[in-house]
């Protein structure tokens, strides 16, 4: 994996700590599609990256350079063309099982209450819910604060209630990795940050190894133990950058000065690097 040098007086990426867990690799992949004219678009190119377990990894990048793509792969919803991938440790690909995803759009069930969306994919696995599969479904809407709201229906909660719901509901077969992309995209500004917070807490308890895709370098560097920055079109790793904010993170993390130190690195390199006189034209 490469750790591109920091610029100068920037924060430093130190190396990978060899000695703790490996939950996710992605070595040299790469992702070709064929277009509906029949070129070929290369959408991900010797994509390289290693996710510890426990972390909170964000991935962010223009428009475009492939951070579904990776999303999708690990989800197994999408074979790279090139390189390979592991996920669970242990040089295996039979980690799907280890994965849940959660989408910008909630996608409950409008016939089902909230408690039996929660169930749900514990219903599909076992074709039934249990006693147990309840009493976790119960215990992961108190998590996500919506113990209250078990029997409503879908349409009965606001957006940021539908969203936490969706969390609740990817975290009943207890996955070890939870994959989110833009999760809090689709919400209002306030309600945004009250997940953000949320996604914090429930990490905290869960300890889940999280990797999220999000347009927000602000959210990145809230919630990110590092956050990974891609390239335009074809995606690659441009830079890797280890947030040592410490922790627990909170809305007065935001007001500090290494925060607003991260945000520019990784602003200069979506962006490049612009002078004041750029930024007031
Ligand atoms: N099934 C497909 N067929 C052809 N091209 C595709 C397909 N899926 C994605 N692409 C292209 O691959 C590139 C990467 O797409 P991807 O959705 O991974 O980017 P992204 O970084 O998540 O974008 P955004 O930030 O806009 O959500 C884009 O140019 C997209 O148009």
């Amino acid at each position: 994996m490469s750790t591109p040098e920091a610029p100068a007086g920037q924060p430093a990426t130190p190396e990978p700590d060899s000695r703790r867990e490996a939950i996710i690799e992605l070595s040299h992949t790469g992702v070709t599609f064929e277009t509906r004219k029949g070129n070929d678009l290369v959408a991900l190119d010797d994509f390289n990256l290693t996710i510890y377990r426990e972390e909170i990894v964000s991935l962010v990048g223009p428009s475009g350079c492939g951070k579904s793509t990776v999303l999708r792969i690990l989800a197994g919803l999408q074979k790279p063309t090139t390189g390979d991938f592991w996920i669970g440790g242990g040089k295996t690909r039979q980690g799907f099982s280890e994965v849940a995803i959660v989408f910008q759009r909630p996608t409950l069930l409008p016939w089902r209450n909230v408690l039996d969306n929660v169930l749900y994919p514990a219903r599909v696995l076992k074709g039934r819910a249990d006693k147990d599969d309840r009493d976790r479904a119960r215990a992961l809407l108190a998590l996500v604060g919506l113990e209250e709201m078990a029997d409503r229906m879908p349409h009965e909660l606001s957006g940021g209630m539908q969203q936490r719901a969706s969390i609740a509901r990817s975290l009943i077969l207890d996955p070890k990795i939870l994959l989110m992309d833009e999760p809090f995209g689709a919400l209002d500004a306030l309600t945004r940050e009250d997940l953000q917070l949320d996604l914090l807490e429930i990490h905290e308890r869960t300890r889940k190894t999280i990797l999220l895709v999000t347009h927000s370098i602000s959210e990145a560097v809230l919630l990110s133990d590092r956050v990974a920055v891609m390239s335009a079109r074809p995606g690659r790793l441009q830079d890797l950058i280890t947030v040592d904010i410490p922790k627990p993170r909170g809305p007065d993390s935001t007001a500090r000065p290494d925060f607003h130190t991260y945000s520019q690195r990784i602003r200069d390199d979506i962006f490049g690097p612009r002078t004041k006189r750029d930024r007031a034209q």
